[in-house]
Protein backbone atom coordinates (compact mmCIF):
# COMPACT_ATOMS: atom_id res chain seq x y z
CA UNK A 1 0.00 0.00 0.00
CA UNK A 2 1.06 3.20 -1.25
CA UNK A 3 1.98 5.66 1.78
CA UNK A 4 1.12 9.56 2.00
CA UNK A 5 3.64 12.66 2.37
CA UNK A 6 3.49 14.53 5.66
CA UNK A 7 2.22 17.74 3.56
CA UNK A 8 -1.01 15.71 2.55
CA UNK A 9 -2.04 14.52 5.66
CA UNK A 10 -1.99 17.72 6.98
CA UNK A 11 -3.84 19.22 4.18
CA UNK A 12 -6.49 16.67 4.25
CA UNK A 13 -6.90 16.54 7.98
CA UNK A 14 -7.34 20.47 7.76
CA UNK A 15 -9.80 20.25 4.83
CA UNK A 16 -11.97 17.72 6.63
CA UNK A 17 -12.17 19.19 9.90
CA UNK A 18 -15.41 20.96 8.55
CA UNK A 19 -16.91 18.98 6.11
CA UNK A 20 -16.43 16.24 8.27
CA UNK A 21 -18.96 17.90 10.92
CA UNK A 22 -21.38 17.43 8.07
CA UNK A 23 -20.88 14.41 6.03
CA UNK A 24 -24.51 13.78 4.25
CA UNK A 25 -25.04 17.31 2.93
CA UNK A 26 -21.39 16.88 1.33
CA UNK A 27 -21.86 13.28 0.54
CA UNK A 28 -25.15 14.55 -1.31
CA UNK A 29 -23.11 16.96 -3.33
CA UNK A 30 -21.00 14.10 -4.29
CA UNK A 31 -23.72 11.27 -5.45
CA UNK A 32 -25.48 14.41 -7.34
CA UNK A 33 -22.17 14.73 -9.68
CA UNK A 34 -21.65 11.78 -9.95
CA UNK A 35 -25.09 10.54 -10.93
CA UNK A 36 -24.92 13.39 -13.46
CA UNK A 37 -21.37 12.09 -15.09
CA UNK A 38 -22.97 8.63 -15.39
CA UNK A 39 -26.89 8.23 -14.44
CA UNK A 40 -26.86 4.42 -15.12
CA UNK A 41 -24.81 4.05 -11.87
CA UNK A 42 -28.84 5.04 -10.53
CA UNK A 43 -30.02 1.82 -11.24
CA UNK A 44 -27.39 -0.42 -9.22
CA UNK A 45 -29.29 0.73 -6.42
CA UNK A 46 -32.38 -2.03 -6.28
CA UNK A 47 -34.70 0.64 -4.60
CA UNK A 48 -34.09 2.94 -7.36
CA UNK A 49 -37.28 2.23 -9.28
CA UNK A 50 -38.86 3.53 -6.56
CA UNK A 51 -38.21 7.19 -6.92
CA UNK A 52 -39.25 9.63 -9.65
CA UNK A 53 -36.14 11.96 -10.60
CA UNK A 54 -32.47 12.01 -9.70
CA UNK A 55 -33.07 14.34 -7.12
CA UNK A 56 -36.09 12.30 -5.46
CA UNK A 57 -33.34 9.44 -5.32
CA UNK A 58 -30.86 11.03 -3.53
CA UNK A 59 -33.58 12.69 -1.02
CA UNK A 60 -34.50 8.67 0.03
CA UNK A 61 -33.59 7.21 2.99
CA UNK A 62 -32.45 4.21 1.12
CA UNK A 63 -29.55 7.16 -0.99
CA UNK A 64 -28.84 8.85 2.09
CA UNK A 65 -27.89 5.82 4.15
CA UNK A 66 -25.41 4.47 1.55
CA UNK A 67 -24.21 8.14 1.12
CA UNK A 68 -23.79 8.53 4.93
CA UNK A 69 -21.43 4.85 4.23
CA UNK A 70 -19.60 6.35 1.62
CA UNK A 71 -19.04 9.11 3.66
CA UNK A 72 -18.10 7.04 6.90
CA UNK A 73 -15.49 5.18 4.79
CA UNK A 74 -13.89 8.49 4.14
CA UNK A 75 -13.94 9.79 7.19
CA UNK A 76 -12.33 6.16 8.44
CA UNK A 77 -9.68 6.97 5.72
CA UNK A 78 -8.88 10.63 7.18
CA UNK A 79 -8.69 9.42 10.78
CA UNK A 80 -6.08 6.52 9.67
CA UNK A 81 -4.04 8.35 7.46
CA UNK A 82 -0.94 7.28 9.37
CA UNK A 83 -1.95 3.56 8.97
CA UNK A 84 -3.80 3.13 6.31
CA UNK A 85 -3.11 -0.47 5.58
CA UNK A 86 -5.24 -1.43 8.65
CA UNK A 87 -8.33 -0.75 6.80
CA UNK A 88 -6.76 -3.11 3.69
CA UNK A 89 -9.15 -6.45 4.89
CA UNK A 90 -12.48 -4.00 5.70
CA UNK A 91 -11.52 -2.52 1.74
CA UNK A 92 -10.92 -5.32 0.31
CA UNK A 93 -14.19 -6.67 1.55
CA UNK A 94 -16.39 -3.80 0.61
CA UNK A 95 -14.90 -4.55 -3.28
CA UNK A 96 -15.98 -7.86 -3.46
CA UNK A 97 -19.34 -5.82 -2.08
CA UNK A 98 -19.35 -3.53 -4.85
CA UNK A 99 -18.24 -6.69 -7.21
CA UNK A 100 -21.18 -9.11 -6.28
CA UNK A 101 -23.53 -5.64 -6.69
CA UNK A 102 -22.53 -4.76 -10.48
CA UNK A 103 -20.39 -1.62 -9.73
CA UNK A 104 -16.79 -1.48 -11.88
CA UNK A 105 -13.71 -0.01 -10.91
CA UNK A 106 -13.95 2.44 -13.52
CA UNK A 107 -17.17 3.58 -11.34
CA UNK A 108 -14.98 3.88 -8.26
CA UNK A 109 -12.83 6.47 -10.15
CA UNK A 110 -16.12 8.35 -11.10
CA UNK A 111 -16.58 8.56 -7.57
CA UNK A 112 -13.31 10.16 -7.14
CA UNK A 113 -13.84 13.25 -9.97
CA UNK A 114 -17.05 13.73 -7.80
CA UNK A 115 -15.67 13.46 -4.42
CA UNK A 116 -12.86 16.11 -6.10
CA UNK A 117 -16.08 18.07 -7.47
CA UNK A 118 -17.70 18.83 -4.17
CA UNK A 119 -14.00 19.48 -1.85
CA UNK A 120 -14.28 22.52 -4.53
CA UNK A 121 -17.43 23.42 -4.30
CA UNK A 122 -16.82 23.36 -0.45
CA UNK A 123 -13.32 24.51 0.22
CA UNK A 124 -13.67 27.65 -2.39
CA UNK A 125 -10.34 29.26 -2.52
CA UNK A 126 -9.26 26.49 -0.12
CA UNK A 127 -9.15 24.43 -2.73
CA UNK A 128 -5.27 24.39 -3.93
CA UNK A 129 -3.38 22.01 -6.63
CA UNK A 130 -1.38 20.59 -3.73
CA UNK A 131 -4.66 20.18 -1.93
CA UNK A 132 -6.24 18.48 -4.41
CA UNK A 133 -3.70 15.98 -5.25
CA UNK A 134 -3.64 15.28 -1.80
CA UNK A 135 -7.01 13.83 -1.70
CA UNK A 136 -6.25 12.27 -5.00
CA UNK A 137 -3.52 10.22 -3.04
CA UNK A 138 -5.33 9.21 -0.67
CA UNK A 139 -8.96 8.26 -2.62
CA UNK A 140 -6.31 6.36 -4.65
CA UNK A 141 -5.05 4.09 -1.72
CA UNK A 142 -8.46 3.74 -1.18
CA UNK A 143 -9.85 2.47 -3.93
CA UNK A 144 -6.97 -0.24 -5.53
CA UNK A 145 -7.66 -1.45 -2.03
CA UNK A 146 -11.16 -2.13 -3.12
CA UNK A 147 -10.66 -3.08 -6.75
CA UNK A 148 -8.17 -5.71 -5.26
CA UNK A 149 -11.18 -7.07 -3.62
CA UNK A 150 -13.18 -6.89 -6.76
CA UNK A 151 -11.07 -8.56 -8.79
CA UNK A 152 -10.91 -11.33 -6.25
CA UNK A 153 -14.15 -12.12 -5.92
CA UNK A 154 -14.51 -12.06 -10.00
CA UNK A 155 -11.64 -14.29 -10.14
CA UNK A 156 -13.37 -16.45 -7.24
CA UNK A 157 -16.70 -16.46 -9.18
CA UNK A 158 -14.63 -17.57 -12.61
CA UNK A 159 -12.78 -20.79 -10.38
C1 LIG B 1 -19.31 3.68 -7.86
C2 LIG B 1 -20.44 3.98 -7.31
C3 LIG B 1 -21.07 3.14 -6.26
C4 LIG B 1 -22.23 2.45 -6.39
C5 LIG B 1 -23.14 2.40 -7.61
C6 LIG B 1 -22.43 1.75 -5.13
C7 LIG B 1 -23.48 0.90 -4.89
C8 LIG B 1 -23.67 0.19 -3.73
C9 LIG B 1 -24.75 -0.74 -3.50
C10 LIG B 1 -25.83 -1.09 -4.54
C11 LIG B 1 -24.61 -1.22 -2.24
C12 LIG B 1 -25.52 -2.26 -1.53
C13 LIG B 1 -26.78 -1.61 -1.10
C14 LIG B 1 -26.59 -0.50 -0.06
O1 LIG B 1 -25.93 -0.73 0.98
O2 LIG B 1 -27.05 0.61 -0.33
C15 LIG B 1 -23.45 -0.58 -1.65
C16 LIG B 1 -23.00 -0.77 -0.36
C17 LIG B 1 -21.97 -0.05 0.23
N1 LIG B 1 -21.19 0.89 -0.38
FE1 LIG B 1 -21.31 1.47 -2.31
N2 LIG B 1 -21.42 2.05 -4.26
C18 LIG B 1 -20.56 2.89 -4.91
C19 LIG B 1 -19.39 3.41 -4.41
C20 LIG B 1 -18.97 3.28 -3.10
C21 LIG B 1 -17.76 3.84 -2.57
C22 LIG B 1 -16.73 4.63 -3.38
C23 LIG B 1 -17.73 3.53 -1.24
C24 LIG B 1 -16.72 3.87 -0.18
C25 LIG B 1 -15.61 4.56 -0.40
C26 LIG B 1 -18.93 2.76 -0.94
C27 LIG B 1 -19.29 2.29 0.30
C28 LIG B 1 -20.29 1.37 0.54
C29 LIG B 1 -20.52 0.70 1.82
C30 LIG B 1 -19.74 0.94 3.12
C31 LIG B 1 -21.56 -0.19 1.62
C32 LIG B 1 -22.16 -1.16 2.65
C33 LIG B 1 -21.46 -2.49 2.49
C34 LIG B 1 -22.00 -3.52 3.49
O3 LIG B 1 -23.19 -3.84 3.43
O4 LIG B 1 -21.19 -4.00 4.29
N3 LIG B 1 -19.65 2.62 -2.10
N4 LIG B 1 -22.89 0.26 -2.58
Amino acid sequence: MEKLSGKDKELIRGSWESLGKNKVPHGVIMFSRLFELDPALLSLFHYSPNCGSTQDCLSSPEFLEHVTKVMLVIDAAVSHLDDLHSLEDFLLNLGRKHQAVGVNTQSFAMVGESLLYMLQCSLGQAYTAPLRQAWLNMYSIVVAAMSRGWAKNGEDKAD
